[in-house]
């Protein structure tokens, strides 16, 4: 059993605008929560009731502990405690947080996401397989998902579950492991009546049986409304009431406010907190008022009150070999099945190595054949490479599931790096062998193999690129435009478009910064090294051509090492980065 209180807790933030009289622009806080406090016990259910904009969200959010306060111009003072304590790392084992946008792996159905979520969240040492199974089947049952079992979750390519079904699976996910708190944000938000009103339903069976229940709520239908035990009015980050649901209409009334007799009294309660439109109540005298009156006092005495519960954390906790072990399994079949990782790009990979291979046809050893050699290097170390970046869009859908699950502490971030990382070399594997198959043999390329493996370690250090990339960037179009551009210069510092002797001096770290300077030389000295004579008075044979190239004596092992050296370093920059930074705040 858990008690969640949370003490006036404020929230500013610095904005930037321009002055309507001076156009110039200026600095101005903004309070976004006012001083708000609030207690749930074990068994009851909140809602957290107020208009678009109210600050519902964001207090949902700091009793979460996912607000940053120490980004740049924020300043945010107040407590939280769980069963008296400040709330500690502890809190995502015991509380699961369901937020408004759904992110869920687009491949899987209903019965798989359930399956890889509760083998995750459930500790093995505590269970066998069939009882995290029963779980994931019972949890799907209760919240009328049983009927699009075996429906995938959707995307670009493939329809999946609808809106309201998307949502119920987002709040499926987090009940698994039956949570001792539980918050959603606007739970109810794109179902249909029937659906909110059974997902309420069982939401207040849980809390009943010792789950404490916080909800953001738009606009709650009397049937939802019916279901809180608790409710708390916000009104531009104030609290206009805290305190019994069905106390509210009284309390209401004593302030002045009376509520129509047909009305539904969640509508009449966001008529008045609607600062927006006309007919809302006087906001800044209500909530001065709420101190003064009893319920004020029940909540000041009860945040006194010294709380004699305290939360079991289970001891077993699935270690860093079982989460592999499960992540890996689903990364293979997400990469596997999710045709924006895999199947199209393999598709446009063979298109355009078949037109590699048709246009280089047969190479012979004539003068113009040394250019043509050259450049199909070139083209496959720097555009084979260049088409990682089609990848990017599903990396950041990736990094919203992985932001969702880390928060709420499904598994460690190394587990999910590593997972993400070896089972990528699966599918890069067939995208490098098919593509070398389709330029090497037509071409008359020497060396498949190295070929290969050079292909191969430059596609893995590609994508482990994409991901540094996909780990920074807000939104996919900046990262292809950054990816594309980084990409651009490596490409035009790799030493084909200018030698390495004829770099400029003040651009010759962009030659040793770019891994495309190794894998092209890779690719150069494995095909020139071995043809013993070129027809070309200038080029008598392979190595004169790597002299020319300033690639002679450099051993091929040599650069393939960097360039799996490259693709490890960059996981490791890759997972720094969201262990730092992906905290699931904002
Ligand atoms: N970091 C921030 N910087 C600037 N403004 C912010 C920040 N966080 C929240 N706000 C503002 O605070 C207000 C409350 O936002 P919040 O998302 O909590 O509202 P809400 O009640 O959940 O609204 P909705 O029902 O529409 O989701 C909004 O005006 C929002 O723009």
């Amino acid at each position: 059993p858990a008690t969640i209180a949370w003490k006036d807790l404020t929230y500013d933030v610095k904005l930037t605008r321009s002055n309507p009289q001076t156009g110039k622009k200026e600095t101005i806080d903004k309070r976004i929560l006012d001083g708000l406090s609030g207690i749930v016990r074990p068994g009851e259910m909140l809602a957290i009731c107020g208009p678009s904009g109210g600050g519902k969200t964001t207090l949902l959010d700091a009793i979460a502990g996912r607000i940053d306060p120490h980004r740049k111009g924020r300043k945010f003072t107040g407590d939280v405690l769980v069963n008296g304590k400040p709330r500690d790392e502890t809190f995502s084992m015991v509380a699961s947080y369901v937020q408004q946008e759904h992110a869920l792996q687009t491949p899987f159905t209903v019965r798989e996401t359930m399956r890889y979520a509760a083998d995750l969240l459930i500790p093995h040492a505590e269970s066998t397989q069939a009882e995290r199974r029963a779980r994931a089947d019972n949890v799907t049952h209760v919240l009328g998902l049983d009927s699009c079992s075996n429906t995938i979750v959707g995307d670009v390519f493939r329809k999946g579950l609808s809106g309201g079904q998307l949502r119920r699976l987002s709040i499926a996910v987090e009940l698994v492991r039956n949570p001792s708190i539980l918050l959603l944000d606007e739970p109810t938000s794109g179902l249909d009546s029937a659906a909110a009103e059974n997902i309420m339903k069982h939401l207040s069976h849980l809390a009943k049986t010792g789950t404490t229940i916080i909800c953001t709520i738009h606009q709650p239908p009397s049937e939802v409304w019916a279901n809180f035990d608790k409710f708390l009015l916000l009104s531009r980050g104030k609290c206009l009431y805290f305190g019994a649901a069905n106390n509210a209409v009284d309390y209401f009334e004593r302030m002045e406010y009376p509520c129509p007799g047909q009305s539904n009294p969640a509508d009449f309660f966001l008529r008045l907190a609607n600062t927006d439109f006309e007919g809302h109540a006087d906001i800044e005298a209500l909530a001065k008022g709420f101190k003064t009156q009893p319920e004020g006092m029940a909540l000041s005495s009860a945040l006194s009150k010294p709380i004699d519960h305290d939360v079991h954390i289970s001891k077993h906790r699935n270690g860093f070999m079982t989460q592999l072990l499960i992540l890996s399994h689903r990364a293979f079949f997400n990469n596997a099945r999710n045709p924006g990782i895999f199947l199209v790009r393999l598709i446009m990979y063979i298109l355009l190595c078949l037109m590699i291979g048709f246009m280089f046809w047969d190479l012979g050893t004539g003068p113009t054949d040394i250019n043509s050699r050259v450049s199909l290097l070139f083209f496959v170390a720097a555009f084979l490479v260049f088409m990682s970046v089609a990848v990017l869009p599903f990396f950041i859908v990736e990094r919203a599931v992985f932001l969702r699950e880390r928060a709420n502490g499904w598994y460690m971030v190394p587990a999910y790096v590593l997972a993400s990382f070896l089972m990528s070399l699966p599918g890069l594997f067939i995208i490098a062998l098919v593509s070398s198959i389709l330029v090497v043999f037509p071409a008359g390329l020497n060396n498949f193999g190295v070929f290969l493996l050079d292909l191969f370690l430059s596609l893995v250090t590609a994508e482990a690129f994409m991901c540094v990339i996909a780990s920074v960037v807000p939104h996919y179009i900046i990262g292809i435009a950054l990816g594309a551009a980084v990409y651009g210069f490596f490409m035009l510092c790799e030493g084909f478009m200018k030698i390495k002797d004829d770099i400029p001096d003040w651009f010759i770290w962009g030659y040793y910064i770019a891994f495309h300077s190794y894998s092209f030389r890779a690719f150069m000295v494995n095909e020139f090294d071995s043809i013993p004579t070129f027809t070309s008075p200038q080029f008598p044979d392979g190595k004169s051509v790597l002299a020319f190239y300033n690639m002679n004596d450099k051993p091929v092992w040599k650069d393939l090492l960097v360039v799996g050296s490259y693709a490890i370093a960059l996981q490791i920059i890759f997972g720094t980065i969201l262990q730092v930074f992906h905290k699931g705040k904002r």
